[in-house]
């Protein structure tokens, strides 16, 4: 019997230092997001970022915590819900840290019979740190606890064009009668070594500009490719112009080169260059988040207003927007009959 599960990134489970220590832990501690040798990793983590991080982080998750609980996971269920109100055969949620989590989500499954399961990591562009680590976290669990149960994971979806129409509707929708001088793509960032370490040409992904626009099989599994080609495909439906736009990359962390250029220096910049009505949108994200709601939409915000721009818009992730439940939906269906 078939049977869906929609896998998240997670979240602490409150606002404070004390949930998001262990939260924190489990995220960095995962090789694929700090991919140092275990014993560098848990010095850097558990050492360092742990005694001063949760803090700070905690500061900024009671920024944007609702009363029904953290935006990323409410906002899950709703997908959840509303997914399974269209399709006939059971959908779970986990998360790939925290609770509820994929041995959680796959138990439930199993509760009610199914055995085929098609896992979709919501996350539209490929990543060690996105599809790959719950890819092989789900094979490692199901393997150990589920292994009569198949489970097959939907692929990056970062071109298909049920997202890119989605994400497209949703801009437009929070764009109508805000005539915006410049929109900027803001993806979450990655050290540059993930890129390389995924080249499967080991050698294409010289990331020196030019690379992500010459075909190679190494697409297939380079961040950087799929997100300037999300942004390609979005600006060419809503007839963006060149000059109106830019990708940038967002929430470094650590002293490694990370993609550029960088959220916080490119919103700067445009209101230093006479920017004066910025738009930005999220599209590494399909539900509203601590990296959407308070780095984007609080701080770089009064960044680019104290820089001297004067109107910012946070264009909201797709959400529970029908579009992209409807996208989900045309997926699972694709799936359940082929
Ligand atoms: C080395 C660190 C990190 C990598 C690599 C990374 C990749 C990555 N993350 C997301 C999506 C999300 N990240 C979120 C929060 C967050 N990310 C990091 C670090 C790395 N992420 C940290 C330390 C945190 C926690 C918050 C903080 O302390 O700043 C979130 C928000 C979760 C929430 O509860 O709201 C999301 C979503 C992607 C897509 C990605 C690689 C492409
Ligand atoms: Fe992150
Ligand atoms: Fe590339």
């Amino acid at each position: 019997m078939q049977g869906i599960l929609l896998v998240n990134l997670g979240s602490p489970k409150s606002p404070t230092a004390k949930d998001v220590k262990p939260y924190l832990g489990e995220f960095l501690m995962d090789e694929r997001v700090i991919d140092m040798p275990y014993i560098l990793r848990y010095l850097l983590v558990k050492g360092i970022i742990l005694n001063t991080r949760p803090k700070k982080s905690a500061e900024a998750y009671s920024k944007i915590w609702w009363e029904e609980g953290s935006p990323l996971i409410v906002i899950s269920e709703r997908q959840q819900k509303k997914v399974q109100a269209k399709v006939d055969i059971p959908v779970a949620l986990a998360m790939r840290y925290g609770e509820p989590s994929i041995k959680t989500g796959l138990q439930e499954l199993k509760d009610k019979g199914i055995d085929d399961v098609l896992m979709i990591p919501l996350y539209p562009q490929f990543a060690m740190a996105t599809t790959e680590t719950i890819d092989v976290l789900a094979e490692e669990v199901r393997k150990q606890y589920f292994p009569q149960m198949k489970v097959t994971s939907f692929p990056a979806f970062y071109n298909k064009k049920e997202y890119v129409n989605a994400l497209a509707h949703t801009i437009q929708n929070h764009l109508e009668g805000y005539d915006y001088d410049h929109i900027v793509f803001s993806y979450h960032g990655v050290p540059e070594r993930h890129i390389r370490k995924s080249d499967v040409t080991k050698g294409h992904c010289t990331i020196d500009g030019t690379c992500c626009q010459t075909a190679s099989k190494a697409h297939d599994f380079c961040y950087r490719h799929q997100c300037l080609e999300t942004t390609r495909q979005v600006v060419e439906k809503l007839n963006i112009p060149a000059d109106k736009y830019t990708n940038s990359f967002q929430s470094r962390l650590g002293m490694d080169k990370w993609l550029q250029p960088p959220t916080d220096a490119t919103v700067n910049g445009l209101a230093e260059r006479g920017i004066k009505k910025l738009a930005v949108v999220t599209p590494a994200f399909v539900a509203d988040c601590l990296e959407t709601l308070e780095e984007i939409g609080m701080e770089a915000h009064d960044e680019f207003l104290k820089h001297g721009g004067q109107e910012f818009r946070t264009i909201p992730c797709m959400n529970d927007d029908d579009m992209w439940i409807d996208a989900m939906v045309t997926w699972i269906k694709e799936w359940q009959n082929r």
